[in-house]
């Protein structure tokens, strides 16, 4: 017989029970029967002294002075853990006690910004750095998902990322199962939702991305903060959940499934949600153990759990540290320390380290089990992420209606203003041109990258995660960004150059009316290309919309010769006007509106505007040579796509070093 622990539930006033005393009790075979020989866990993870520092600044940027001089935070320190297949560990404590940051720790995505040392065990084996993403999955804490597809949808595009050898029907197959293990089957066809539109519900959502793990059958599980589904996780696996608020929450989950053990209503002390409990403040392990040993450990440290109360709120905040003021600081920090120690000499704590060390010298266990490895090929991953961002963008009308109308509504603002060409001079004949050729080459990159700032962001935040998990790299998400636009791209423009292009009156040539098309289609998906490269390195899509900005506006002030000739711009300006798509577009525009055409003059008050006599001078005078590099600018204008696809790929190459979460 063995002593356990449950609670009982105190019933208030109003019927329900909200509170909590624990009842000692003696475990009897009789109403638990003994288990079958036990078998052995067939994975076991150890983390062995991981410790994690930052250097920060001691003052702010502008008081240069403290500036300079940096302290050093420890944000975890020295953590053991062990934990074996079958067993779910929940890691319990205040905000900022370093919760989230041992979960990064284990999953190896742990920022580079500190020093992190010590190391990860599976099965006594030391993990490598390229090997975390391939044994653990790890639940963030916020949902990335896509919010247009639905539930099936999302499980099913991760399925085929994941998946190779598997059948269409075995991916639905599998699906199916993990849907109904975590409770989804009634909203499969439900979308799921955003900020802007309702969806499922917040704890649908995070069963969503538990299932979107599950699919790749891994050993090891990190969760951070999931509010439900845990009740699901398979016996065989190792599960390390935090829980930011272990409040009454947690015990509704184990009020469903109580295990009674004596005749009262009791809630057993819930082995079959958490076999572990670790408890953290100020990045130290205070305690780790079984419930039934914190119930003790606390008590022989002379606190004992009042009746009616929460006992992991009881812990939790006795392990905390007040810092509202700087004696309750001082108090509550050397209880805290007082805690630890009276842990780290407790017998549950060495024969924890024991249990690390006999692993780690003695791995007696099967090699590092990895998640289910059959990733599809390059070409068919894309594939996937194409199809997906097509779905989901097929469902966003305002998004679809967004990206074919805003150019059309540009084009509604400049004929406004030159409702109809003049082939006087002295009316605007080369002025009005001019201008026109201006806006479409200025102005249609900023469509292009309100476009990718509007939407690009959600699709890079899954490709971090995704990427993490080792589903695709990052880069292909932006490959398939790219091909799923340029329908979108070319419809667009065409809609928008048919309108201006007739209404206004440009040169009646249909020939010359589909290179002035393909000049403006450049700009525009340029805006956009070059908005997705920065985007790679710069997290802030609001600094993003405004790099884009202040390089359109260098490019078309040193490349467009509008402005400022070329010819009498410094030689530096020169140089630098060839690394624009202005220079070779607003080239190719004057030539394609103003070669063979012919002025008049009516107005004999202005005689020097009369000498304009026909288009061909204004390409010699503003743009000598343009006529024979007409080809020439053509290539040169288009190679800017490939050129920015590429870096693009590069700025995503770069983003795997710069983003660890
Ligand atoms: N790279 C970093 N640089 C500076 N401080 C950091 C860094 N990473 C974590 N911290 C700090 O370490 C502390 C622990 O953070 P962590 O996110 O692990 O806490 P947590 O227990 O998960 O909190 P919560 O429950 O509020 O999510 C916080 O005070 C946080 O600000």
């Amino acid at each position: 017989m063995r002593d356990s622990y449950s609670m009982q539930t105190g019933c208030l006033k109003n019927g329900k029970s909200e509170s909590f005393k624990f009842v000692s009790e003696k475990r009897t075979s009789k109403q638990n029967p003994p288990l079958p020989a036990q078998r052995q866990p067939s994975c076991s993870l150890s983390v062995k002294k991981a410790s994690y520092t930052v250097s920060e600044h001691v003052g702010p940027w502008w008081n240069l002075s403290s500036y300079r001089k940096k302290w050093t935070r420890q944000i975890l320190n020295e953590v053991m853990l062990h934990v074996d297949s079958g067993q779910i560990l929940g890691i319990l404590g205040n905000s900022g006690s370093g919760k989230t940051t041992l979960l990064d720790a284990i999953a190896g995505r742990i920022g580079k910004s500190g020093t992190l040392t010590g190391e990860v065990f599976v099965n006594g084996r030391k993990i490598k750095q390229d090997q975390f993403q391939e044994c653990f999955s790890y639940v963030l804490q916020s949902d990335n998902l896509l919010s247009y597809l639905t539930v099936e949808e999302t499980l099913t595009f991760t399925a085929q990322l994941a998946l190779r050898w598997h059948s269409a029907q075995a991916i639905r197959k599998k699906v199916d199962a993990v849907m109904a293990e975590l409770s989804l089957s009634h909203v499969a066809h439900s979308v799921i939702g955003g900020r802007i539109f309702p969806g499922i519900s917040g704890g649908e959502r995070r069963r969503v991305s538990i299932a979107s793990q599950l699919l790749q059958d891994p050993k090891v599980i990190l969760l951070d903060e999931p509010t439900t589904g845990l009740d699901s996780m398979t016996r065989d696996r190792i599960v390390i959940v935090t829980i930011h608020q272990p409040r009454s929450e947690l015990f509704r989950v184990t009020r469903q499934q109580p295990r009674l053990i004596s005749r009262s209503v009791s809630v057993s002390f819930c082995p079959q949600i958490f076999s572990r409990i670790a408890i953290m403040s100020c990045g130290e392990l205070v305690f780790c153990g079984q419930p039934e040993e914190m119930v003790d450990f606390f008590s022989i440290c002379g606190y004992e759990c009042p009746e009616y109360c929460n006992p992991f709120d009881i812990y939790v905040d006795l392990t905390s540290v007040d810092t509202r003021c700087s004696e309750r600081e001082a108090a509550t920090y050397r209880r805290m320390h007082d805690i630890t120690s009276a842990y780290q000499s407790s017998a549950i704590y060495q024969s924890m380290v024991d249990r690390i060390e006999k692993s780690c010298q003695h791995p007696d266990k099967p090699v590092i089990p990895f998640k289910s490895k059959e990733s599809p090929n390059c070409i068919s991953k894309l594939g996937v992420l194409v199809r997906r961002t097509v779905r989901n963008l097929s469902r966003d009308r305002m998004g679809v209606l967004m990206r074919l109308s805003q150019n059309l509504i540009y084009g509604l603002f400049i004929a406004f203003f030159v409702i109809n060409l003049d082939n006087d001079v002295t009316k605007g004949a080369v002025q009005d041109r001019i201008g026109i050729i201006y806006q479409c080459v200025g102005a249609s990159p900023y469509t292009g990258m309100l476009n990718a700032v509007a939407l690009f962001p959600a699709l890079r935040a899954i490709a971090d995660q995704e990427s993490k998990d080792g589903l695709y790299q990052k880069w292909q998400i932006l490959l398939a960004y790219i091909i799923h636009i340029l329908p979108f791209s070319i419809v667009s423009v065409f809609v928008f150059t048919s309108f201006l292009y007739w209404t206004v009156g440009m040169n009646p040539d249909p020939w010359r009316f589909m290179c002035f098309t393909a000049v403006i289609m450049v700009p525009h998906i340029t805006g956009e290309l070059l908005t997705l490269v920065l985007l790679g390195v710069i997290q802030d899509p609001n600094m993003v919309n405004s790099g884009v900005a202040l390089l359109n506006i260098a490019g078309i002030m040193v490349g467009s010769g509008f402005l400022r000739g070329t010819q009498q711009m410094p030689l530096v300006f020169q140089w630098l006007s060839y690394l624009t798509f202005q220079k070779y577009g607003c080239e190719l525009l004057i030539v394609t509106e103003f070669y063979g055409l012919n002025f008049t003059c009516m107005n004999a008050g202005f005689p020097e505007a009369c000498l304009i006599k026909d288009g061909n001078l204004v390409i010699e005078q503003g743009y000598p040579g343009a006529l024979s590099r007409y080809t020439q600018d053509f290539l040169l204008l288009y190679a800017f796509l490939p050129a920015l696809i590429l870096l693009g790929v590069i700025s995503f190459k770069i983003r795997d070093y710069l983003v660890r979460r």
